[in-house]
């Protein structure tokens, strides 16, 4: 598999596979607002866009990175989300990294969008589909947030050896600038067990698979079997 991990600015063409990587903390929030059963995320512009979204549909639950704000529901902790319950609703998402870096390539077939706790359950989607060239999006810091490339190496690694240790990667994370800044309150709209959630290898069996409906981007989960968990033949 040829890989190449890029920051958001470096994008020039829609990648054929996109892997977009936030795990501080779009995309552990995104996977967490599923567990907590969100049917599906749409993924906003702009804090405008959001905001208009809500109030076209007030039962929908507007979710930004920051501080609380009026008009918004939450924010982007999955420490604060995990006691939520989402059962059926529409999360839209607005954050500085991720839902750029997953807008960003929209006109790309496959995009995904992950974090460590969806890591194996991504890297067997890409396994599964065969993907010759995968594009990740390193959405953090231009590129440079060691956070979300070392998740994408350990996922771009993991597709093609399975028993690949996370540990180091996860070192690189939790060592990571924005590790620091929310253990040490710099960022705001923080849960203490944030780092923690984002650093849970594999807590969830899904995937995340971002389309274009109509005129939204739209995050939904996607069941990824195992081959333990196939029927055998
Ligand atoms: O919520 C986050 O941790 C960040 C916000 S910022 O980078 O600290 O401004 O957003 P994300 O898009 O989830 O990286
Ligand atoms: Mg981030």
């Amino acid at each position: 598999m040829d890989t190449r991990f890029l920051g958001i600015a470096e994008l020039v063409e829609a990648p054929s596979v996109a892997v977009v990587v936030d795990v501080m903390r779009a995309f552990t929030v995104a996977a967490w607002a599923f567990a907590q059963g969100a049917e599906k995320i749409v993924l906003a512009e702009s804090l405008d866009e959001a905001l208009a979204l809500k109030a076209r549909h007030p039962n929908w639950v507007a979710l930004k990175d920051g501080p609380p704000a009026p008009g918004f529901d939450t924010v982007n902790s999955p420490g604060l989300l995990r006691s939520m319950d989402l059962g059926g609703r529409t999360v839209v998402q607005k954050t500085t990294a991720g839902t750029v870096g997953a807008l960003a390539v929209k006109e790309a077939p496959l995009v995904l969008c992950a974090g460590f706790v969806v890591a194996e359950a991504t890297a067997r989607l890409l396994r599964t589909r065969k993907s010759d060239s995968v594009t990740f999006v390193v959405t953090g810091e231009d590129g440079q947030a060691d956070e979300d490339l070392a998740c994408a190496q350990y996922i771009a690694r993991r597709v093609t050896e399975a028993g690949t240790d996370a540990a180091e990667f996860l070192r690189r994370a939790g060592e990571s600038r924005a590790a620091a800044e929310l253990a040490e309150g710099v960022r705001q709209g923080v849960h203490p067990d944030d780092v923690a959630l984002c650093l849970e290898v594999d807590r969830f069996p899904f995937a995340m698979v971002a389309t274009l409906e109509g005129s939204l981007m739209v995050l939904r989960p996607l069941a990824v079997p195992s081959p333990a968990d196939e029927d055998p033949v």
